[in-house]
């Protein structure tokens, strides 16, 4: 077969994938016995999650990154109902649990494991992957902590391989594997990267407490070579910085079901709208918009495609520089 016909417009790379089981309980006090009232399994991971949510809104995608060959069932799964072609590498073991408490007041507590133990050789099997599925002027996601046995400079071979296809690579990581893929030489840096506001302020090294100073971080990155610098901050929305503008973006009155996942959405909706062409008004309201509407459902997922178009419109941008 033709390996070009492979090539789909989005791939995601999950190094440290996770099945997240997410447990409902009153309220949760450290030290106590708490009674949990519910509980769910969701397929999740960043870019497993950013995949999930792009083949919701219709974009052919496919998943690499590796899995443990115990319980890759739950992820088969979730690859089978949504159509994402399945290229995660097996390895031995079982793929971590990360443990979700939601308290009654909506706020939730992650114990987030270290997942599988790789080798450089899944690296580059990963890589290989990249190289293979990647097409020019496609994107590729990679996001995520990486696995314990992996070097913290992990992303660059994958980052090469996506220079090396002439597709653009979005970045959501965060702590040393953030601070040495923006280590990178300029050729092979991230076109797009989505921290929150933690992740910015430990690449930074200094605390970043006014929309100010959040600014200024994005504008070091851009200095460095990154195109477009996306800083989401929870309920107070997110800043979408280019070499023009400044925009801040948010959307009010949300009902949220389930915070986790909401910033893979996010990256899923702007990494969507880059490959749309979409100017940055554009992309600041479809990145919010499925941020708001995967915080509407309990697992790593988009409603239909008009409800979300009427978030995007109920976006409010407002222009900052
Ligand atoms: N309570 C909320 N109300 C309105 N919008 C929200 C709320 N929580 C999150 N969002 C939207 O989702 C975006 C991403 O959320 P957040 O900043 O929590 O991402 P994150 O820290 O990367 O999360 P995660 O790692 O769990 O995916 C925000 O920028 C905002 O647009
Ligand atoms: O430990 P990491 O790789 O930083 O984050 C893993 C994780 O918290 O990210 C997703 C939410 O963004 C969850 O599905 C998953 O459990």
């Amino acid at each position: 077969m033709n390996t070009t016909q492979h090539r789909v417009p989005i791939v995601t790379v999950t190094m440290n994938p996770a099945i997240d089981l997410t447990v409902r309980c009153q309220s949760l006090q450290a030290g106590a016995v708490n009674r949990a009232h519910a509980a769910r399994i969701d397929a999740g991971g960043k870019g497993i999650n950013v995949a999930s949510v792009l083949a919701d809104w219709g974009v052919a995608t496919a998943a690499t990154g590796l899995l443990g060959r115990t319980n890759a069932s739950v992820f088969e799964a979730l690859f089978d109902r949504k159509q994402i072609e399945d290229r995660c590498l097996r390895i031995s073991g079982e793929t971590r649990t990360n443990i979700k408490i939601v308290d009654g007041d909506g706020c939730t507590t992650d114990l987030n494991l270290p997942g599988l133990a790789a080798n450089p050789g899944d690296l580059r099997v990963v890589a290989d992957t990249l190289d293979d599925l990647c097409r020019e002027g496609g994107y590729a996601v990679l996001a995520g902590s990486l696995p314990s046995g992996l070097a913290d400079d992990s992303y660059l071979p994958l980052l090469r391989a996506v220079a090396a296809r002439g597709a653009r690579a979005v970045l959501d990581t965060s702590g040393a594997p953030l601070t040495a893929a923006l280590g990178a030489p300029r050729e092979l840096l991230p076109y797009a990267i989505k921290p929150n506001r933690h992740e910015l302020e430990a690449w930074a090294g200094e605390p970043l407490v006014r929309t100010d100073d959040l600014i200024r971080a994005a504008r070091r990155l851009q200095a460095l070579g990154v195109s477009l610098v996306v800083v989401s901050q929870g309920e107070h929305g997110a800043l979408f910085v280019d070499q023009h503008r400044v925009l801040h973006a948010g959307i009010s009155a949300v009902a949220a079901i389930s915070s986790v996942g909401a910033g893979d959405a996010m990256v899923a909706g702007l990494t969507s709208a880059l490959l749309d062409g979409a100017d940055l008004e554009g992309i600041a309201r479809r990145a919010t918009a499925f941020a708001a509407a995967k915080l509407g459902l309990p697992g790593p997922h988009l409603p239909d495609r008009h409800a979300v178009q009427r978030l995007a419109a109920d976006v409010l941008v407002t222009r900052l520089a």
